[in-house]
Order: structure tokens, then sequence, then C-alpha cells
């Protein structure tokens, strides 16, 4: 199951890039990441076409319940979008090249905005299930260790060796997220903070919850981060949000087990004002065309 090759050149990003755009017209200027149960999102567009990922050529394949493994072109509100039914993740067995080969496709694919959505367990005591935290700053435990997806050569037509990260979360885009989630009424359950990824996949015990808590996380998974850092450094507008699918166990007294079912039932219960959320964005990124 596992793939060989961990690398991928400019040439092999722009080889599959190509290889999409001869089969679909759509030109996406927006890039959507779905977390786990979070797919919904990718039925909103409109006059699709699909690619299963074991079609595409170097693409991995997900082994995720709640990731359907799919690329979905086509529109959101008039606006041209790809959207990935489905992320990988590390402790698949996936390098972390592999991993976050999507972000330098999307690029050369014409996107300039990336969207991520996933599912996390929540640290902050003032987050309840079924928030969503707006990602405004991330820890990337396995990256301050070496895991980091840009290790190895730095290819200038990406971005430069050492990208700035701590603009890494867009603020006007968060801002527009808040007042969108303000308009809509959800107030109640919009959140912002500090994302920390973990290896996985087991969850967190009690003294590692407590710990990346005191570290400064709000909320703890298994994603988003790595993409994230491909993404700035080929220099797209980052967006990140995380639906609080479970509360992070840290009292020894607690019968809570974490579960990958919890994540995705609560997936179910908020995905319909999470699209509307980000559908919605997505056209006001349009209206302003507040690219960078
Ligand atoms: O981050 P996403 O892909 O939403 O998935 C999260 O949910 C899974 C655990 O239930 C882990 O993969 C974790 O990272
Ligand atoms: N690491 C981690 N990932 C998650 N994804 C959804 N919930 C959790 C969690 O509690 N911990």
């Amino acid at each position: 199951m596992f793939q060989l090759k961990d690398f991928y050149s400019y040439d092999d990003c722009k080889g599959t890039a190509d290889w999409l755009m001869a089969q679909t017209a759509v030109r996406p200027t927006i890039g959507i990441v779905c977390g786990s149960g979070l797919g919904g999102l990718a039925d909103m567009l409109k006059d699709q076409v699909v690619f299963n990922y074991k079609d595409i050529p170097d693409f991995p394949e997900s082994t995720v319940h709640g990731h359907a493994g799919r690329l979905v072109f086509g529109t959101l509100k008039g606006r041209p979008c790809v959207c990935m039914q489905g992320r990988f993740h590390q402790y698949e067995g996936y390098s972390i090249q592999k991993i976050t080969l999507p972000m330098r496709i999307f690029k050369l694919l014409g996107v300039q905005t990336v969207i991520l959505t996933n599912a996390a367990g929540g640290l902050n005591e003032d987050f309840k299930v079924g928030d969503v935290m707006i990602i405004k700053d991330h820890i990337n435990m396995p990256g301050m260790v070496g895991f980091n997806p840009l290790v190895g050569s730095n290819d200038n037509r990406f971005g430069v060796r050492f990208p700035c990260m701590s603009d890494a979360y867009d603020k006007e885009l968060r801002q527009l997220a808040m007042n969108i989630a303000q308009e809509l009424g959800y107030e109640d359950f919009m959140k912002e903070g500090v994302y920390c990824v973990v290896g996985g996949p087991s969850f967190e015990t009690i003294a590692e919850s407590r710990l990346v808590h005191r570290l400064g996380a709000d909320a703890v998974g298994m994603s988003t981060a790595p993409e994230v850092i491909v993404a700035r450094h080929c220099g797209m507008r980052v967006f990140a949000l995380s639906l609080i699918t479970n509360q992070s166990v840290m009292d020894y007294d607690s019968e809570e087990k974490a579960n990958h079912e919890e994540v995705l039932q609560t997936g179910k219960h908020r995905a319909e004002q999470l699209e509307r959320l980000v559908s919605t964005m997505v056209t006001r990124i349009e209206h302003n065309n507040n690219y960078a």
C-alpha cells in the first residue's frame, strides 16, 4: 500500500496539475480541504468534475473513515473551486512530503486562497463540543523535532528556504469569518485559538493533553499544520478552522474516552452551519477580491 516515492519535484507536481487541467475546464482560485467527517462541503460544488485519488498520478489514497478520497472541481456560488474530500495524514504511513503534495498541486492549478477544515479535540476549558475554532496560529509538534514538510532541498519556484510563519493564518480572512459568523447568528459557537498538531493515530494521554494545553494550544489534532506550511511556502493565503468534535480528557477522574465515531458524529451535527459559513466566505472573497 505505501508508495516508495516520498519526494516530489516541481516537475512532478506540474505533471499532476497538467494532467488534471487537461481533464477539466475549471480553473480554481480557491482550494478547500475537508477534515474528518466534513466532506459534505465538497457536495456543495456545482457542475462537478470528480477524480478519485487512486486515479490521480502520484496521489496517495485515503485510508481513514470519513475521508472519501475524491478531488472535486466545480463552482461554489459561481466561484471556481477545487475541494479535497478527504486529506492525508502521516499516521497513514505516508511521508510528510506526500501528505502535503496536494497544496503544491493547488498552487500550480492557480489556487490563491486555501480554506482548510479539521476535527479536533478541545483543550480550552471554555470550548464545548460543536464549537468552531478559527485557527489563529499553530504548534507543529512533529515539525519542532524535524518532521517539517519543507525538509529537503528547496525549489525557489515554490518559495524561499526559510518562510515566515508568524503570519500563516490570514488576519483579514479570520475577521471575515468572524463577521460572517455574526451575520449568520453563529456567535455562540464561534471561537478563535491555537491548534496543536501531534502525530497520532493514538489519541492523547491525559498527561499529553495537559502538556499541549500548557504549551498554549486550545485544540489538538493530527493534521492541517503541515498543509498550511506548504501552502504558505508557495504563497497561498490560508484560512483554517477546527470543529471541536470532542473534549480532550484532562482529568484522571473523567470517564470520557476519545473515539473516531464521536468525531464523525459531531461533524454531522455541525455540517450544515460549517457549509454555510465556508460558502459565504467563498462568495465574499470573490466580492472583495482581497488577495495578497
Ligand atoms: O484532522 P482531520 O483530518 O479532520 O482528522 C482528525 O480526526 C481524526 C481522529 O478522529 C484524526 O485524523 C484527526 O486529525
Ligand atoms: N489528536 C487528536 N485528534 C483529534 N481529532 C479529533 N479529535 C481529536 C483529539 O482529541 N485528538
